[in-house]
């Protein structure tokens, strides 16, 4: 690939507009410089991209870090009237177009003389598209693990491209990225996607690995798609991230629009991610399961592994929900299991107190003592994913051999690994609604001309964000938020954190001003993690 970079002129393309859009390269200071980014996927057949934020500044410290549009480097694009303004479905709506100037906060706890902060371009339906209807060759892919919604996303960026913009053009590809270049595509129409909403998984199949920039580019090319709807987690961003830039050197036409899946919760900036509602609700089948077994022996205890590689929140928020968890263990929160203030030790007062419990774990806690105990296998997944161990079993074996060693209690532990059964189903009532709403900010994004984008809700309204803002960090739960610490309270748990880093914990106090630009250790620090949930009181 040439590594040439392309330097963006930042036009803006609303003429009645020509005051909001800075027409220099803004460096804006949280960016120490263009960041250089080389994930080690992409590092044997990828330059690093060299990321120059399209940075708009405004009043009181406001920003815009927006998100590139065709105009960018094709100019002189001819734009049409949108459709929509024709459909008697939306004519009742009394402002139906998004306002070119809305952009979306993405800090909304505020000091009265805090700076404004960092905005993102609000979603929605522009007045002026860059695509006629018969125009359009869109398709859709799916990558990365299963989510509830993927089906509910597809449909919904099918039906609006029919339904809303008169396209019919749509084709899906299968498999994955590799599908590109290695499958055959499907046609996808409203009949076809029509009742996909009822089921798990994804229609069109999904992979790991298998990205190849240049070989999908092409793909693109040859088969003439000018819009390309990419369904995937933060690999599947990073991948969606070379594809838009190979595209701009080739100088295409073509709409690149990521709508983020991951079941994880792991994607910052965005409220929350699709099919986490579902997949918590799900986990709580395991978690009764888990309780009911556990309340019927003398000394039992119900163990539930639940997904979430570096981020906690499905571990964290269906123990919050639940109520009958005694302890939740989350790769954020390390902890140890011998000794005083130890698991161990609290699980036998626990035992003493109520006769049973349980334990949820996420599977990618405790990964570092597994790692002691056993030889390190090292491995990867396709995508480059560091493959975890089984923290379940290894816990499960652990307690028991600690309770029997001396015959120091006779318990009766239960094991259940729920960790498919969440993600492979259909998504929920809630899930789906906010899968519908991504899929068509995605499309109006990619009608309107927005490229290399990514959707999402910022504060509970919809915004495009550049790729980058999401691929650079991971989304994780922050333990000296208030949101673990209703858990630890919920649960009364130890916290596993020994008085030595208690202390410096409470010498090394965050000011109020560093969680507000999130700084705390987390993208969204400072934050509940999930924000449209659970609004702090
Ligand atoms: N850094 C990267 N650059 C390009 N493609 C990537 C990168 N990381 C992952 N991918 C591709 O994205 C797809 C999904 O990634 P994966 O990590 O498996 O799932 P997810 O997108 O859900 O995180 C895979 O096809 C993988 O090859
Ligand atoms: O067995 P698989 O399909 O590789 O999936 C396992 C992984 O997928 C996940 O559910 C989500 O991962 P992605 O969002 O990266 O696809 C993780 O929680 C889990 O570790
Ligand atoms: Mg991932």
């Amino acid at each position: 690939m040439d590594s040439a970079i392309y330097t963006p002129k930042f036009r803006c393309f609303d003429p009645s507009n020509t005051n909001t859009i800075s027409t220099s390269k803004t460096h804006f200071s949280s960016y120490t410089s263009n960041s250089v980014v080389r994930s080690p996927i992409a590092s044997s057949m990828d330059p690093p991209i060299d990321y120059k934020p399209k940075i708009s500044n405004g009043d009181a410290g406001y920003f815009l870090e927006d998100v590139p549009h065709l105009t960018d480097y094709i100019p002189d694009l001819p734009t049409y009237s949108n459709p929509l303004q024709d459909n008697p479905a939306y004519s009742v709506v009394k402002q139906y177009f998004v306002n070119t100037d809305d952009t979306v906060a993405q800090k909304i706890v505020v000091h009265s003389n805090s700076p404004r902060g960092r905005h993102f371009r609000r979603a929605g339906p522009r007045q002026r598209v860059y695509f006629e209807s018969d125009e359009v060759h869109a398709c859709i892919v799916t990558c990365g693990g299963l989510c509830p919604g993927l089906n509910t996303v597809i449909r919904e960026i099918v039906c609006g491209l029919y339904h809303m913009y008169g396209v019919n053009k749509v084709l899906g590809i299968e498999g994955g990225y590799r599908g590109f270049y290695a499958r055959n595509t499907v046609p996808l129409t409203p009949k076809v996607v029509n009742d996909i909403h009822k089921r798990g998984g994804t229609i069109l199949g999904t992979s790991r690995g298998g990205h190849d920039t240049s070989k999908i580019v092409d793909s693109i090319q040859d088969r003439g798609i000018n819009q390309v709807y990419i369904i995937g987690g933060d690999g599947t961003q990073k991948g969606a991230s070379v594809i838009y830039e190979e595209i701009k050197r080739r100088g295409l036409k073509v709409a690149v629009a990521g709508v983020p899946k991951t079941i994880d919760n792991d994607i910052p900036v965005i409220d929350r991610s699709f099919g986490f509602d579902t997949a918590v609700e799900e986990a709580q089948r395991a978690i009764n399961a888990a309780h009911v077994e556990a309340e019927s022996f003398e000394n039992g205890i119900g163990i539930v592994k639940l997904m979430g590689r570096y981020s906690g929140f499905i571990a964290m928020y269906a123990t919050l929900a639940s109520r009958d968890v005694d302890c939740c263990l989350i790769p954020e929160s390390p902890f140890y299991l011998e000794g005083p203030g130890g698991l161990y030790e609290f699980i036998e007062r626990r035992l003493k107190e109520s006769g049973h419990m349980v334990i949820v774990v996420a599977e990618g806690a405790g990964q570092e003592l597994l790692a002691e105990s056993m030889r390190s296998m090292d491995q990867q997944d396709a995508s480059g994913n560091k493959l975890l161990q089984d923290i379940g079993h290894w816990i499960s074996q652990k307690i028991r051999e600690h309770f029997t060693r001396g015959k120091k209690m006779a318990i009766t532990l239960k094991y259940i690994d729920p960790t498919y059964m969440i993600r492979a189903i259909p998504s929920n009532a809630s899930d789906n609604v906010y899968c519908t709403l991504l899929a068509q900010s995605a499309v109006h994004g990619a009608m309107a001309g927005y490229t290399g984008f990514t959707v999402g809700p910022v504060n509970g309204r919809h915004a495009y964000i550049p790729f980058q803002c999401v691929i650079e960090t991971q989304n994780k739960v922050v333990i000296t938020d208030r949101m673990w610490a209703r858990l630890l309270s919920s649960t009364n748990q130890p916290s596993f954190l020994c008085s030595k880093e208690v202390q410096e914990a409470k010498r090394e106090e965050v000011p109020a001003t560093s969680l507000l630009d999130g700084q705390n250790g987390s993208s969204q620090g400072g934050k509940d993690g999930i924000s449209v949930r659970s609004p702090d009181p």
